[in-house]
């Protein structure tokens, strides 16, 4: 795994307990003397001013707080957007806080931060996320990559350097921003991957993030579940679906409601309509002594595994905890 450029990502933080006041717009800011306000209402002039980057962070954590968030979540987004905009780690913008911030960063610093104000994601702000090690372009047509699904990359890849060999077919159902499969690619030469999803908007994230990956073999394909890949036999099926139950709705958190696809949050059947559909065909898409891999929602680790042991009664179903101690993932190894 190549090092990780950014700490954990605080993601899909609540701004505080009272909802702030929507939409606000960068002229609503409190001014700092060093801003001309002509510059901040026509965010494509590039602005002129001289700004520290602790100047920059010191305004936007006031102007957060001041809407609610908490103090520690300010700090942890202010610095989560400013270090992945300048593209460096949180203990080299620590080292460099006090040097001027770039003329490009002070031009839309403003706008950021009326958006942060807005509740909107830090990475859908800065137009990527980190994940296993590399930053996957993400807007608000797919889902904000997770840590806990860089836990089911982990179990695969290793699974994977556990055979040696010929080339692995591998179908990610619903891949999103391609997350998964290019990790996979990117990690293991001898991949040769599939990406599908049902929503064209996904499909078109992902198709730029295996652009910038220099990964030209990928499949990438409109398909709900299997329907564009009928006839094909794969040695891995991968899947993180849409496995919130609708009415569910209530935990999840604000922000997410608000910014991320639902098509990638929710499912029919208590969460479960797409372990079901992957499931009934199965055995018919996996190759002999294939293995397919899932994420789950924590409340369905026996539901999804009963399911698959249902589908493939020879098949090992293993279920798998992530680093919270709750259940998250599940492989079935056909027998
Ligand atoms: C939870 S997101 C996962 C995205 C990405 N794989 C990841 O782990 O970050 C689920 C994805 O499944 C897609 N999806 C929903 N229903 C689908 C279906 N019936 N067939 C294929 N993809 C589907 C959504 O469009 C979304 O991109």
């Amino acid at each position: 795994m190549t090092e990780k450029k950014f700490e954990t990502p605080k993601q899909f933080k609540q701004v505080g307990n009272d909802e702030p006041a929507r939409k606000i717009t960068p002229d609503k800011l409190t001014a700092p003397n060093w801003y001309d306000w002509d510059d901040i209402k026509k965010p494509t002039k590039p602005s002129d001013v001289k700004i520290s980057l602790l100047e920059g962070r010191k305004w936007a954590i006031a102007e957060l707080t001041s809407v609610g968030m908490p103090k520690e979540d300010a700090q942890d987004n202010v610095d989560f957007l400013l270090s992945g905009a300048l593209n460096i780690n949180y203990a080299y913008l620590r080292a460099n806080i006090t040097r001027t911030m770039p003329t490009d960063l002070a031009t839309v610093w403003p706008q950021w931060l009326a958006k942060l104000m807005n509740n909107e994601p830090v990475q859908y702000i800065l137009g990527h996320a980190p994940f296993y090690g590399r930053e996957f372009m993400v807007d608000p047509r797919v889902l904000i990559p997770r840590p806990e699904t860089e836990q089911l990359v982990e179990w695969i890849l290793k699974d994977l350097n556990r055979t040696t060999g010929k080339p692995v077919s591998i179908l990610d159902i619903g891949t999103g921003s391609g997350a998964i499969i290019e990790t996979l690619m990117l990690e293991n030469p001898r991949v040769r991957g599939f990406a599908a999803d049902i929503s064209s908007g996904a499909l078109a994230v992902a198709e730029m993030n295996a652009q910038r990956f220099g990964l030209n073999y990928l499949h990438v394909v409109k398909s709900d579940v299997y329907s564009a890949v009928a006839g094909l036999e794969f040695d891995i099926i991968v899947s993180n679906p849409p496995y919130i139950a609708t009415t569910d709705e209530d935990e999840v958190g604000g922000n997410v409601l608000e910014y991320e696809p639902h098509t990638a949050l929710f499912a029919d059947h208590d969460g479960l309509a797409i372990y079901e559909k992957i499931a009934a065909d199965l055995a018919l898409y996996l190759s002999d002594n294939g293995r397919a891999y899932f994420e789950i929602g924590y409340k369905q680790g026996q539901q999804v595994v009963a399911m698959m042991q249902h589908a493939l009664p020879q098949a090992e179903v293993t279920l798998k905890k992530d680093f919270s101690g709750l259940d998250r993932m599940v492989r079935v190894v056909k027998g």
